[in-house]
């Protein structure tokens, strides 16, 4: 049995259609960005699958940032390139990557960068309303996210009286409600317990892979990496290959 979903925007209801063969959906190719003299990617390589989850993985200062910014189109790489379902998507304005990031992408940050002014079903409508979808339909499927993430009856509370891990709830159900091709998860559990931590990364893989998105999660932390199906060691900007990769 698979998990599928007709609506992008709705959460996923279990249904028996067989799925065809992954297929590579970000795809980098000798990606180099340097920050005045700073070398911080040297020529990374990267095929991420339909459904895929990889941890992105280093050392402090090792690049692993700066990758996820230029696989989801926050920066500009100044060698090689991005492509989404092979359409090169790094080489555009900062508008039109601006676009690509509100269609294609949802993002999930270490402190969930929630709008601390709004409650949790505003803050997840919002990047639904922002591609043109109503306020009402958008704030039903924010309730249908919520409630599917096991936040139901938390809809009116403001980030300021959510839990960390509850706050990093409505930040996957506000990446998702959009029906993203990737999400893009940097450090996610970095305030949080190693339990919490665990719990949101198990809501995350889960909820990430039944909505039919890949995902890409930076972290230090090897509990956090177990949760991918993947992992990439970049070292000064490089891949690490090999055994000594897993032992980093
Ligand atoms: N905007 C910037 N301006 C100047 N240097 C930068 C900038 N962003 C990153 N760097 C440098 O590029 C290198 C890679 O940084 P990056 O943040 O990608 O590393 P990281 O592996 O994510 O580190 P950490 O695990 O500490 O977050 C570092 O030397 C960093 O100082």
């Amino acid at each position: 049995m698979s998990l599928a979903t007709a609506d992008p925007f709705r959460p996923p209801v279990p249904t028996t259609v067989a799925h065809p063969a992954p297929q590579v959906r970000l795809a980098a190719r000798g990606l180099v960005k340097r920050f005045g003299a700073t070398v911080a990617l040297d020529g990374v390589d990267l095929d991420l699958a339909d459904g895929e989850s990889l941890a992105v993985m280093g050392p402090s200062g090792s690049g692993k940032s700066t990758l996820l910014h230029c696989l989801a189109g926050i920066l500009a790489p100044d060698q090689g390139g991005v492509a989404l379902r092979g359409r090169d998507v790094s080489s555009g304005s900062d508008r039109e990557r601006s676009l690509l990031r509100r269609r294609h992408y949802g993002f999930v940050f270490q402190f969930g960068q929630l709008l601390s002014e709004l409650p949790a079903v505003e803050n997840v409508a919002l990047p639904a309303m922002l591609l043109g979808t109503s306020r009402r339909e958008a704030t039903e499927r924010a309730r249908q996210w919520l409630a599917s993430l096991g936040l139901a009856g938390m809809e009116g509370r403001r980030p300021g009286e959510l839990s960390g891990g509850q706050a990093q709830r409505v930040a996957v159900a506000r990446a998702l409600i959009t029906g993203p091709d990737v999400v893009f998860a940097d450090e996610p559990t970095g305030a949080l317990d190693q339990a919490t931590g665990a719990d949101v990364m198990r809501v995350l893989t889960e909820a990430t892979r039944a909505a039919g998105a890949s995902l890409v999660v930076v972290t230090h932390d090897e509990s956090v990496a177990a949760w991918c199906s993947r992992r990439l060691v970049i070292v000064d900007g490089r891949e690490v290959r090999g055994p000594l990769a897993g032992a980093r």
